[in-house]
């Protein structure tokens, strides 16, 4: 079974590697380098790649066909080898789990999406970002704002108050939760970086795993209070038919009590999910995406145009259906999710043998990266694809394109469970900006570069020039 596993491999191409150690040295670069190269042996070797670094082979693929071979499957939904490095924070949570473990979940966790708890969700949105526009207003004089850290910093309290039920301000812990954060994300980087740093007898004597370990620590302590806290005020709020605010923590509360096979762990595991999947990936969106408009502006005067004509002169902010009615927006979000998708790779094990478009077979078990970044500027299926148009989302262009060339949210059955928020808090958040705002660029799409990582972080700044309007809409 070795000899036809290691045969399968040696006959898919990639790049050239050293006896034993395989293409260590390739990857034993700085951040930006390694994602340079990762793109450009996707040209070199299209449609299909490995590498192999000690004994550790993966298989990369960003054809639409072979992706939705993969991501259609039940045969390989089980996530792979990347997602060890989250295993310590989230344990067995709905990223991570697989078989009747994250069915019972995934079913349990839909509800907390409906529309009617996302129209609750927008109140949040809308005052998490008024206080951005704030923050945005008190350093617009500046010949720039990078917009990471205030970003970041409104979908993190966002995420926070939507599943906890709690403001992050209030919280006495919370510099130190967000310290942990960003070094447990270092860790994320550096480990996917570096590939020997996933096999686990390696990383176990590591200083960074002993660092982990801290950090998980600050992480778990933070979301037990919480949901003691919250049980506490739970059993009156749901005796007494309470209107108090729902937060996604409620509502494994509720499914605990009314019997559901889920311990306070799981219920932890949960949080800390949505937390770490509902955070990094809108604010990357929303930072990519002030950037882009930036830098086009007649575009952007065409989405002020779309929110004027919803929204008139009110001032008040958007409710739910008139977020909905920014079809031009959602373009726009669209097209920069395609140029800049928050998650640029995901990995799964073949769960059987796979025969791809290209005519390789990729053997059971191996580690499989589907490269999204890579797919999405296929000139294939994306013509001139560095151009930022949001008309390619106009439902005659959608209809004559591969299903499975657009997957910012990756699609089947392990899709995000969380598009539909994600869409809501961007729309929000670029709503209150660019009434208050207008973009001028100063980052350029080539001039922004990115960290090797999962979720597609810049490796330094985002810089936008916010000028305030005379008037705001
Ligand atoms: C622009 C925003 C977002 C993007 C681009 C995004 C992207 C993705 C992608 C590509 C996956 C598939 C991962 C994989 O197959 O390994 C995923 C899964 C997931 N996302 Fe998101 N996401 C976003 C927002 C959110 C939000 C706001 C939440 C929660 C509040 C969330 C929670 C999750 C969870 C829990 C999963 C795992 C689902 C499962 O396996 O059943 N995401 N997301």
């Amino acid at each position: 079974k070795n000899g036809r596993y290691s045969k399968c491999i040696s006959e898919i191409p990639g790049p050239k590697g050293m006896p034993l150690i395989g293409n260590f040295f390739d990857t034993f670069v700085t951040q930006e380098q390694l994602f340079n190269k990762r793109r450009q042996w996707a040209n070199e070797f299209y449609p299909i790649y490995k590498t192999k670094t000690l004994n550790l082979v993966f298989v990369g693929i960003m054809t639409p066909d072979d992706v939705e071979k993969v991501i259609n499957s039940k045969a390989h939904s089980i996530k792979g080898r990347i997602y060890h490095s989250f295993t310590g924070w989230l344990g067995d949570g709905l990223l991570l789990s697989h078989g009747e473990k994250w069915k019972s979940r995934r079913r349990l966790l839909t509800p907390a999406f409906h529309f009617t708890i996302l129209q609750e969700f927008l109140n949040i949105f809308n005052t998490q970002a008024e206080h951005l526009v704030n923050e945005i207003e008190k350093s617009c004089k500046k010949p720039y704002i990078d917009v990471v850290k205030p970003v970041t910093e409104f979908t993190l309290c966002s995420i926070v108050d939507t599943s906890m039920g709690i403001k992050m301000h209030e919280q006495e812990s919370s510099e130190s939760y967000k310290r942990a954060l960003i070094d447990l994300n270092t860790i994320f980087i550096r480990r996917f970086a570096r590939p020997w740093l996933l096999l686990k007898p390696i990383y176990k004597y590591s200083q960074t795993y002993k660092m982990e370990q801290s950090l998980v620590n600050i992480l778990h302590t933070f979301s037990n209070n919480v949901i003691e806290e919250r049980k506490k005020t739970f059993d009156v709020s749901h005796n007494t038919h309470s209107t108090k605010k729902k937060a996604m923590l409620d509502l494994l509360l509720a499914a605990q009590r009314s019997g559901v096979n889920i311990d306070d762990a799981g219920i932890r595991e949960e949080v800390d999910t949505f937390l770490f999947g509902g955070h990094d990936t809108t604010a990357m969106c929303i930072c990519y995406t002030l950037m882009a408009l930036a830098n086009e502006k007649y575009i952007q005067q065409e989405i002020v145009k779309e929110i004027q004509e919803v929204l008139g002169d009110s001032g008040n902010p958007p409710i739910f259906s008139e977020l909905q009615q920014m079809s031009y927006m959602e373009r726009c979000i669209k097209e920069s999710l395609r140029l800049y998708p928050s998650i640029p790779v995901i990995n799964r094990i073949a769960g059987e043998d796979i025969k791809t478009v290209s005519g390789h077979t990729i053997p059971k078990s191996t580690n499989i990266l589907i490269f999204i970044y890579d797919l999405h500027r296929s000139p294939d299926f994306w013509p001139n694809p560095l151009k930022f148009d949001p008309n390619r989302f106009l439902p005659e262009n959608i209809a004559k394109r591969h299903p499975y060339a657009f997957l910012p949210f990756s699609a089947g059955s392990r899709n995000c469970i969380g598009q539909k928020y994600g869409f809501l808090e961007v729309k929000a958040a670029l709503c209150s900006i660019l009434r208050k705002f207008r973009l001028e660029p100063v980052d350029t799409p080539e001039s922004v570069k990115y960290k090797s990582d999962i979720v597609l972080r810049p490796l330094g700044e985002i810089r936008v020039k916010f000028v305030p309007r005379t008037k705001s809409i």
